[in-house]
């Protein structure tokens, strides 16, 4: 697809130095040109600013509605490539809500879209119908990618009975404090926001409430932190499509769910009732991450699918809903899991990194474009040119 973008009515320039009117000319038609995923009708079609300066260096300015920086700068090497001229593509993000929310202890009770507007523009659930899959994992690792793609970013630990993010964050043993006595301040790792049961009770002690009590630790998680102004806030869902998951997505004004699961038959089943439950209680679902899809041995390279193959990929099709990644089982990711890192933030380019960024763009991308008319409770969206 990289490297395509002459293809459509525009002649590749010849070795005669352009005018600057034809880079002009070069570089809209391959923003208005640009295919993807994510741009079915090329970039120009959802950049809400558009600003061209060419001086030694060529740097394209775009205000965007969605993270998208890892996809531009790979069409700004290509133009750099073609014009033999270094070209820079900067974003600035302007996400738009999908779904209101309020802040405030009754938020949960309010969630009809109609209640004022906060400063979190868009919820996402990451949940997995089965336990294991790696969805708390997947959960921290696309939030920091979300984050270097420019997105200003959020996570709630919603697993009640077995809180890990703050593992998974390096908090452990930190406790959230509040500068106003009412609200609780969440703790930050590496500039993600975040906030879990865990950094308050003894996990121990949340592994026997029931539903109600279970539920009602959450809306104050929710509710009675006092957020940043976030892009997106992910919620690590509990495993599982019984009452208290129902309870969480029905209280939520969630803009969107995204699905974890690994390639094996039994997470699919159950990861299938997970589409079914969101359905249910009106939430689109954005699509499907795959998660432990293959394995790379160190040594050979061979690529071997531990787990099965293309069950994710089938799992997608047969509920109309989109793949919208695959990642490696790999033993990094277990590792900077269990040591509160992620190679994200060593590494924003590296290989894994680059996995977790391309689906991060993808579900910020499908929510962009499949909300506007999925949602029962969508405010109207506007799109600017
Ligand atoms: N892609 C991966 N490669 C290697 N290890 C992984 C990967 N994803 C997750 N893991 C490991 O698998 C284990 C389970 O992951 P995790 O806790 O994220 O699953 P979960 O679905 O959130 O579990 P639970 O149902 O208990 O909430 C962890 O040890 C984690 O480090």
């Amino acid at each position: 697809m990289f490297g395509n973008f002459f293809s459509k009515g525009q002649s590749k320039p010849s070795n005669e130095p352009l005018s600057s009117a034809q880079v002009t000319q070069l570089i809209d038609d391959t923003l208005a040109n640009y295919v993807s995923e994510n741009f079915p009708n090329g970039v120009l079609n959802v950049c809400i600013k558009y600003q061209l300066e060419q001086d030694k260096n060529i740097t394209i300015q775009l205000i965007m509605p969605f993270p998208c920086q890892g996809e531009l700068d790979e069409l700004a090497a290509s133009l750099s490539k073609a014009l033999g001229q270094e070209v820079s593509i900067v974003v600035t993000l302007q996400v738009k809500p999908v779904r209101h929310f309020a802040l405030g202890s009754d938020a949960g009770e309010k969630a009809d879209g109609a209640v004022k507007q906060g400063n979190i523009a868009n919820i996402i659930a990451i949940a997995s119908g089965k336990g294991g899959v790696g969805k708390s994992t997947t959960t921290v690792n696309l939030a920091y990618a979300l984050m270097a793609e420019g997105a200003k970013v959020g996570i709630l630990d919603a697993d009640i009975y077995g809180p890990s993010i703050p593992t998974m964050l390096g908090l452990t043993h930190e406790k959230p404090g509040s500068t106003d006595g009412k609200l609780m301040t969440p703790l930050l790792a590496h500039g993600l926001s975040a906030m879990s049961i865990g950094f308050l009770v003894d996990p121990n002690d949340a592994t026997v409430w029931r539903g109600p009590m279970a539920s009602s630790a959450f809306n104050q998680l929710l509710n009675e932190t006092a957020w940043p102004t976030l892009d997106y806030l992910l919620i690590d869902m509990p495993p599982g499509t019984g009452d208290i998951q129902l309870t969480l997505a029905q209280k939520v004004p969630v803009a969107a769910a995204v699905i974890v699961t690994t390639p094996q038959d039994i997470a699919l089943v159950d990861a299938t009732k997970g589409i079914a439950m969101f359905n249910k209680v009106q939430v689109p679902v954005l699509g499907i991450v795959e998660n432990m899809s293959y394995h790379i041995c160190e040594n050979c390279g061979h690529q071997s699918h531990i787990f099965g193959e293309a069950g994710g990929k089938d799992m997608a099709q047969s509920n109309q809903t989109t793949l919208l990644g695959q990642l490696p089982l790999d033993i990094a990711i277990r590792q900077d899991a269990d040591f509160g890192q992620s190679d994200i933030i060593e590494n924003s380019t590296g290989e894994i990194a680059s996995h977790y960024r391309k689906i991060a763009r993808n579900i910020a991308g499908q929510l962009f474009l499949q909300c506007d008319n999925a949602s029962p409770l969508t405010p109207i969206v506007e799109q600017q040119q």
